[in-house]
């Protein structure tokens, strides 16, 4: 009997065979935060007392961050998903930081004798924290490694439907959780992680005269508004509010910060308030300590009803990004014409990062998927 669910073509993904997760890495024990910590800031002059601060938020949790359970999750939800399209392709992990270390992982790819890998980044905006600084990551990987693959790293996604979708529906299952007589009246906070002004201002094509990174942001809390809107009939105020501040106080960094903001709206007679951490594709330390725990408190201090919306995570739609992506990818590779999905206005992102795309602000370094 021919299984009617079964599709009826296997997907062609050549010339690709294998996908790569890469992420930022975290610890996974108390004896790993330092180390961690060292391997995230070197030579970037974070003040030791921030360093201390965040490893303080690291050990609440067990000197164990979230996030390489949550690349775990989304990994067996990868196999899981391209298995059931009828893809049968290897699926790796590597990162940025901590063990699986991205040059290890490379190592494992050429040994196995992958050709040419289709990677997903758990990052999704442009911005050198948030995209050129994986590709350079990805050239450093693959220098000097025999019979490395080749390497192409998957679009940004902060507009595909499949990241945009669960977003609102985490946004309106967030407003259900606020009491009834203030959730019409609510504000909608997105969060994201805040960088310097000056790599704000360098992200994007340089012709495009860069702050891609706070537009796209924009672009995604409009789409998600405007679908909550559909659905509610409120079109909630929002604004986008930063967290994670670091560096020297000296230098800016994008602001509002969350906490600030949560006051000011408190101050405003503003009756609710919904945390969107839309900067963020699954539950990092950011969204567990910077919002959950910190902004929670203050929220509270300042009896301001507030709730947190669920990031993307493992969604379905989120883990079937990947396979689109790739598809598309591996269509455009053979020379074919592929329709590309987005929401907003940005319009759907490109394949390879212009010259000069999130410019390195302690200089060119050389890095792997740009044109
Ligand atoms: C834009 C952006 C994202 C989002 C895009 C993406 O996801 O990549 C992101 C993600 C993450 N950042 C993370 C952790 C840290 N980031 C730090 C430091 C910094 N982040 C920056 C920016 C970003 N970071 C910047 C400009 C710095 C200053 C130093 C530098 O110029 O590089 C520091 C050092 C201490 C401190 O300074 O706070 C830590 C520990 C974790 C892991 C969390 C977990 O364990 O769950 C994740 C996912
Ligand atoms: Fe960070």
């Amino acid at each position: 009997m021919p299984n009617p669910d079964a599709p009826d073509t296997t997907p062609d993904v050549t010339p690709y065979d294998a996908v790569l997760l890469v992420s930022f890495g975290g610890p996974e024990k108390p004896e790993d935060v330092v180390p961690f910590l060292e391997n995230v800031t070197r030579g970037r002059g974070i003040p030791r007392e921030r360093l201390e601060e965040v490893g303080e938020h690291y050990y609440l949790f067990g000197g164990r961050s979230p996030i390489n359970d949550q690349c775990r999750a989304f990994l067996a939800a990868m196999r899981a998903d391209l298995a059931a399209a009828g893809i049968d392709l290897p699926v790796y992990w590597g990162n940025r930081n901590w063990d699986p270390y991205l040059r290890d992982t490379m190592a494992q790819m050429a040994a196995d004798g992958v050709q040419r890998a289709a990677c997903f980044v758990t990052s999704a905006y442009s911005s050198w924290s948030s995209c050129r600084q994986y590709r350079e990551n990805l050239f450093d990987a693959v220098e000097g490694v025999e019979g490395a693959p080749r390497l192409d790293k998957l679009r940004h996604y902060f507009n595909h439907p499949g990241f945009v979708e669960p977003v609102v529906d985490a946004t309106l299952a967030a407003l259900a959780e606020l009491p009834e007589e203030v959730r019409e009246g609510a504000r909608i906070a997105f969060v994201t992680h805040s960088i310097p002004t000056a790599m704000n201002d360098s992200s994007g094509p340089p012709e495009a005269g860069g702050g891609a990174y706070v537009a796209q942001h924009r672009d995604v809390a409009q789409v998600v508004v405007d679908q909550v809107a559909e659905q509610t009939g409120v079109r909630h105020g929002h604004d986008l509010v930063f967290c994670s501040r670091s560096g020297a106080p000296h230098v800016p960094w994008l602001e509002p910060d969350v906490n600030d903001h949560l006051e000011a709206l408190a101050e405003q007679g503003v009756p609710g308030v919904v945390m969107v951490p839309v900067g963020f594709v699954s539950d990092h330390m950011e969204v567990i300590y910077d919002l959950d725990t910190e902004a929670m408190e203050t929220a509270e201090k300042l009896g301001l009803p507030a709730a947190r919306a669920a990031t993307p995570g493992d969604d379905a739609r989120f883990v079937a990004t990947v396979r689109d992506l790739l598809l598309e990818r591996a269509a455009v590779e053979r020379g074919q014409e592929v329709a590309r999905a987005s929401l907003g206005t940005t319009g759907p992102m490109w394949d390879a990062c212009p010259v000069g795309c999130c410019a390195n602000p302690r200089g060119e370094r050389p890095a792997l998927c740009g044109r």
